[in-house]
């Protein structure tokens, strides 16, 4: 396993991912002191098809849930065909596989959803019986808790594809993370920022995971100067949250951190598929940076918490793993 001199990042082939390698890719370089002009040279970008990408038939958790997305990347990174991968923070798995750890997390985009619709100025207000074009558990259960008439249908594929599908008719309105829409140039698509009292957006959304090998200590130093210690902590609540409760892909759940004055505020729930069940709880703590596993703590608690509210029956009627 070479370490080259070249500091090589390895992306899915999405225009979503290529955009966040590339952003990716001028931070490594300006933490190497390198001019912006340089940085194709010192950290050119590997992009790969990944297994997720390849079956865009069926929903996320029919085919397999989180890992699809990252696990070509992963093996190039092992192999040392890369010395960073780049991921969404809200695609990956609750455990880094052996070996790799995350050696950055930048500073968060805009976490909320936006709701997109040619028609309608909020989902609140599509016409009864209107299709809501939506691949994500979430977002569903969100959406039928306060519209139990709208009819899902799937809109799969890359944002832009999202897009056409939408102004084809397939969809009378779908959700995308800002984040992403931003990352490509086309918030102007947006119709609603969902507030999170609306909608709290996933796990780790709008925050980017930078990737190395655990052993490679020279790079894992040189991204560490762009981490951003807030977002590492409400990341780490989050997640923290999430894995107390299932984790996979196939259970609705939403979680949200966010930093003022000097206090972490923390909202998580879990819902039931059609969204008629719903269960929210808070926690405040003050902002201490670097306290990761005690962040941690507090978002496992506010797990075991709900776990306890809902109940096995609830988990059972899921069909999921977090009995
Ligand atoms: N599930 C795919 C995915 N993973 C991350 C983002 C958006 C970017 C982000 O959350 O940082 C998206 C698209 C979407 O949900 O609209």
């Amino acid at each position: 396993m070479s370490n080259n001199n070249v500091f090589a990042i390895a992306t899915r082939r999405s225009p979503l991912a290529l955009a966040q390698a590339h952003m990716v890719q001028a931070m490594v370089a300006a933490a190497l002191g390198e001019a912006e002009t340089a940085a194709e040279m010192v950290a050119p970008i590997r992009d790969y098809v990944s297994s997720g990408d390849r079956n865009l038939a069926g929903s996320l958790a029919e085919i397999g849930g989180k890992g699809l997305f990252t696990k070509e990347i992963e093996d190039a990174l092992l192999s040392g065909n890369a010395r960073f991968a780049v991921h969404s923070m809200k695609d990956m798995p609750a455990i880094s596989p052996p070996g790799l750890v995350t050696a950055a997390i930048p500073r968060r985009e805009d976490p909320r959803d936006v709701f997109l619709s040619p028609t309608s100025d909020s989902p609140w207000n599509l016409p009864q019986g209107a299709k809501i074009g939506t691949a994500s558990v979430r977002r569903l259960a969100q959406t039928l808790g306060r519209r139990p008439d709208l009819k899902p249908v799937t809109l799969r594929g890359n944002v832009g594809t999202r897009l056409d599908k939408l102004d084809r008719g397939d969809a009378d309105g779908t959700f995308l993370a800002l984040a992403g829409l931003r990352r490509l140039g086309l918030e102007c698509h947006a119709t609603y920022i969902m507030p999170p009292e609306e909608m709290l957006p996933a796990v780790g959304q709008g925050a980017l995971c930078v990737q190395a090998r655990e052993d490679d200590d020279e790079a894992r130093a040189i991204v560490a100067r762009f981490n951003c210690p807030e977002t590492e902590i409400c990341v780490a609540v989050e997640r923290a949250f999430l894995a107390g409760l299932d984790g996979s892909c196939r259970t609705p759940i939403a979680g949200l951190a966010t930093i003022t004055g000097g206090e972490v505020h923390f909202r998580g729930e879990l819902l039931s598929l059609d969204g008629q069940e719903r269960f929210r709880t808070e926690r405040n703590f003050p902002y201490t940076a670097n306290a990761i596993e005690e962040a941690a703590s507090h978002g496992a608690e506010a797990a075991t918490e709900i776990r306890d509210r809902a109940g096995k029956a609830f988990f059972d009627a899921l069909g999921g793993s977090a009995g």
